[in-house]
């Protein structure tokens, strides 16, 4: 452990490889994940100031991934159901809570069965975590569950020796985590080097969760080991998002509130998280496809056609210089 290289994702660069393509239209940025195949590698994150019904029912229609989350825990069932009458995927998220196994035995009586079920919790290395895995596997097994949060090798093996059909990793290094202060635990500012660490381990898909500040972050996490990214900032400031718009000094901006902040609990109880005003920045859809264009294009340095190409890459390790004193 002591041995381990740490590093972060302003920390490295990748590095060019001779261009194959004629065009980065001609790149491929699709991904499969539960038998079922998506237009990125990116899943904005399940957090209530991100996703919402109107923009869970955009990204399955358009052919995105992504995880509702569990804030309106009665919503859920009827959720599933208008999605699968229109012949959407159903992705939901649970918790570990007793009352949440009856929801689970709720969804078989009701042959309501997500493709994908999330196990959203801030400590996913857990025996109530490996006790759910098993009791959604053992009760509805054709759902896909992704598990986390972990930060370890050992969290990743065992939630998937439980069941999980994926796991996320990310402890701590999300905008709006206060984890890391507040504990002294966590992934934060070491996020990359983590998957890195974590991804050799997996024998399953691993979802990277949290810290994505720029869309060349997102091919970054392909190569150390991510087959998704989950980001929750770059999707919280667009006319769609479902937090507050808020006017100061003239400016739009929204809300964007972690799901263990006050905000979201509703009490100032095991707080970690904090609440934040990001830039609007006009719609949800711009920004899917400026990340698949910025996707094709690092493709097309990775010298090749798909995202494959980008796992096998050399890097650098070029400590906090990325910026250099740039901005986008
Ligand atoms: N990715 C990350 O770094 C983090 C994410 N979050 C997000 O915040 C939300 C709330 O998470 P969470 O508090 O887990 O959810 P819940 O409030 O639903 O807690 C789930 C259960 O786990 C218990 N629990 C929570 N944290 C711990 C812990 N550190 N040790 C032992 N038991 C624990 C809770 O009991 P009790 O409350 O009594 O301890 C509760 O019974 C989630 O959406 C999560 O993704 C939160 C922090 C970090
Ligand atoms: N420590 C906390 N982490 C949180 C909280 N709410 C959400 N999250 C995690 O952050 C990512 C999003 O990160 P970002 O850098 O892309 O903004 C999200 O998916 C969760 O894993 C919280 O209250 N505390």
């Amino acid at each position: 452990m002591n041995n381990l290289p740490v590093f972060d994702y302003e920390d490295i660069q990748l590095v060019p490889n001779k261009c194959i393509i004629n065009s980065r239209s001609e790149a491929d940025t699709s991904v499969t994940l539960g038998g079922h195949s998506f237009k990125l590698p990116v899943v904005p994150a399940n957090m209530q100031t991100i996703i919402d019904e109107p923009i869970a029912e955009y990204l399955a229609k358009n052919g995105y991934f992504y995880v509702m989350h569990r804030f309106d825990e009665a919503a859920r069932l009827p959720f599933i159901k208008k999605m699968q009458e229109k012949g959407l995927i159903a992705s939901i998220s649970v918790g570990v809570k007793a009352y949440e196994y009856d929801f689970i035995d709720e969804l078989k009586a009701a042959q309501a069965v997500p493709e994908f079920i999330t196990i959203d919790i801030a400590h996913g290395h857990a025996d109530s975590v490996i006790r759910m895995i098993k009791y959604i596997k053992e009760t509805i097994p054709e759902t896909f569950v992704i598990a986390g949060n972990v930060g370890t090798p050992e969290g990743v093996r065992e939630l998937e020796n439980a069941g999980a059909d994926a796991t996320k990793v990310g402890i701590g290094p999300g905008k709006v985590c206060i984890t890391k202060v507040k504990t002294g635990f966590g992934t934060g500012g070491w996020q990359l080097a983590a998957l890195r660490w974590c991804a050799k381990a997996a024998s399953k898909p691993i979802i990277a969760d949290g810290g994505i500040r720029t869309h060349g972050d997102i091919a970054k996490s392909i190569r150390f080991g991510a087959t998704f990214v989950m980001i929750g900032s770059l999707f919280a400031g667009h006319e769609e998002s479902p937090g507050q718009t808020v006017t100061q000094d003239g400016e739009l901006y929204k809300e964007y509130f972690g799901s263990a902040s006050e905000y979201q609990k509703g009490e100032k109880k095991n707080v970690e998280g904090k609440k934040i005003l990001v830039k609007h920045k006009g719609h949800l859809q711009d920004t899917l496809t400026e990340m698949n264009q910025d996707l094709q294009s690092a493709i097309s340095y990775a010298g090749g056609r798909d995202l494959a190409s980008l796992t096998k890459v050399d890097y650098v390790i070029v400590k906090n210089s990325i910026w250099n004193g740039d901005s986008i």
